[in-house]
């Protein structure tokens, strides 16, 4: 099967890809040494389709599993729910033996991380991934957290998953919305390491939900290579995987959590770093353009909404963790490819590329 080995010494795990993978997650919990009592962290849509299968195979190898739903949706990444996690869990007897288990996208990864970061000073967990921003994107590499209404994951802690088990065959229940949504982070990881890579997932069908396990897998190692090199993102080497999030953060923190998805945000983010990586670093218009009809051809869209002013979004951007002491570390590229971190964006520069997302590309 194909799987991606995330070496951080003592916090090392696996990332798992197959198709038919959840309904054998119980003994794949178990083979990775984890013990005692299963919390599933869930959201109520995923919970839905796929958490019987879960349940059914960690009750049949004696991990007990317990199930705690939040709303769906980016609202929920927030602290008081992140309190009413841990409540439920707490009230469900669950103590430092138990061990989380987060069913679900981004939103519920990241905040069922969060809560198993904390909950008894930080209990184990593993990640079940639901979506493709999820799969291939946050289940690997630690980042764990909740917004604030000042801006996108302001709180928060690094806490590595034990295991990661993606299965390609959840992805059937995805709408064709927050399928597409995806593609932002899976070009993104191509963008910024492995130009080949652009063109294989050009010939993806966006109509179907057919992505192979394998691309799945080696989209998600130019992840773990990074993560490996830069865990705690003090290098500025993991800064790499934040190409597009700066303006990307700033949009979705404008609009109220969960109006636009993540990817959508992240879409415009791209092409705005896209501008500026022409304007600043040498980026070929025919190589911006190729990445730009890539979000196209997965329905991104890539013109801004005019009630979203140009003001709102640098506010928001300005609490991004990338600024220290009023400057910017930019990802731009030098090619497809072939990213980099920039001090040389200003926020005029920025200013006028949000401007540019107002104009059909
Ligand atoms: N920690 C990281 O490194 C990292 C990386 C990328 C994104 N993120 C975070 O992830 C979040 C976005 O994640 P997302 O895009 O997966 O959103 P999400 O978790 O909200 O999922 C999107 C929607 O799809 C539904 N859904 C999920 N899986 C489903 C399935 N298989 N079938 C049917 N419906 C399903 C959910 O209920 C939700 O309504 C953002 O908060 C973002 O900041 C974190
Ligand atoms: O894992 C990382 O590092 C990333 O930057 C992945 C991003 O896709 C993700 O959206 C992440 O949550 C952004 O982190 P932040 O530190 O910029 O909040
Ligand atoms: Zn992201």
């Amino acid at each position: 099967m194909p799987t991606v080995h995330v070496d951080l010494g003592e916090r090392s795990y696996e990332v798992l890809v197959e198709t038919g993978l959840l309904a054998r997650a119980g003994e794949t919990i178990a083979r990775a040494g984890l013990k005692g009592r299963a919390a599933i962290v869930s959201d109520e849509t995923v919970a839905k389709y796929h958490a019987e299968a879960l349940q059914a195979s960690l009750q049949a190898v004696g991990f007990n599993p317990t199930l705690h739903l939040v709303p769906a949706g980016e609202a929920s990444k927030s602290m008081s729910r992140a309190e009413e996690v841990c409540s439920s869990l707490a009230a469900a007897g669950h103590d430092r033996r138990s061990f989380v288990v987060a069913l679900g996208g981004g939103v519920v990864g990241d905040l069922a991380g969060f809560v198993a970061s904390v909950f008894y000073r930080g209990i184990p967990f593993v990640q079940v991934p639901t979506t493709i921003v999820a799969q291939v994107d946050s289940s690997v590499g630690g980042k764990t957290g909740v917004n604030l209404a000042e801006g996108k994951n302001l709180l928060g802690a690094f806490h590595q998953p034990k295991l990661v088990i993606v299965d390609p065959s959840v992805l059937a229940t995805l709408p064709a919305r927050e399928y597409h949504e995806g593609f932002a982070e899976v070009i993104k990881h191509a963008a910024i390491r492995d130009a080949a890579m652009l063109a294989e997932i050009a010939k993806l069908d966006p109509a179907t939900r057919d992505v192979p396990a394998d691309l799945i897998a080696r989209n998600i190692a130019i992840k773990a290579r990074i993560v490996e090199a830069d865990e705690h993102e003090t290098k500025g080497i993991r800064a790499l995987l934040n190409f597009g999030h700066t303006i990307g953060h700033g949009i979705e923190a404008a609009v109220p959590y969960g109006e636009m998805l993540h990817g959508e945000a992240i879409g415009l983010g791209l092409r705005a770093a896209l501008l500026l990586s022409e304007k600043h670093s040498g980026l070929s218009p025919s190589a911006s353009k190729s990445i730009l009809d890539l979000l196209a051809h997965f329905h991104l869209p890539l013109v801004l909404d005019p009630a979203i002013t140009t003001g709102r979004v640098l506010h928001k951007l300005g609490r991004d963790k990338k600024f220290e002491a009023g400057k910017v570390r930019f990802v731009l590229l030098r090619d497809a490819g072939d990213a980099f971190v920039s001090d040389a964006v200003t926020t005029s520069d920025m200013e006028a590329a949000i401007e540019h997302l107002r104009m059909p590309r």
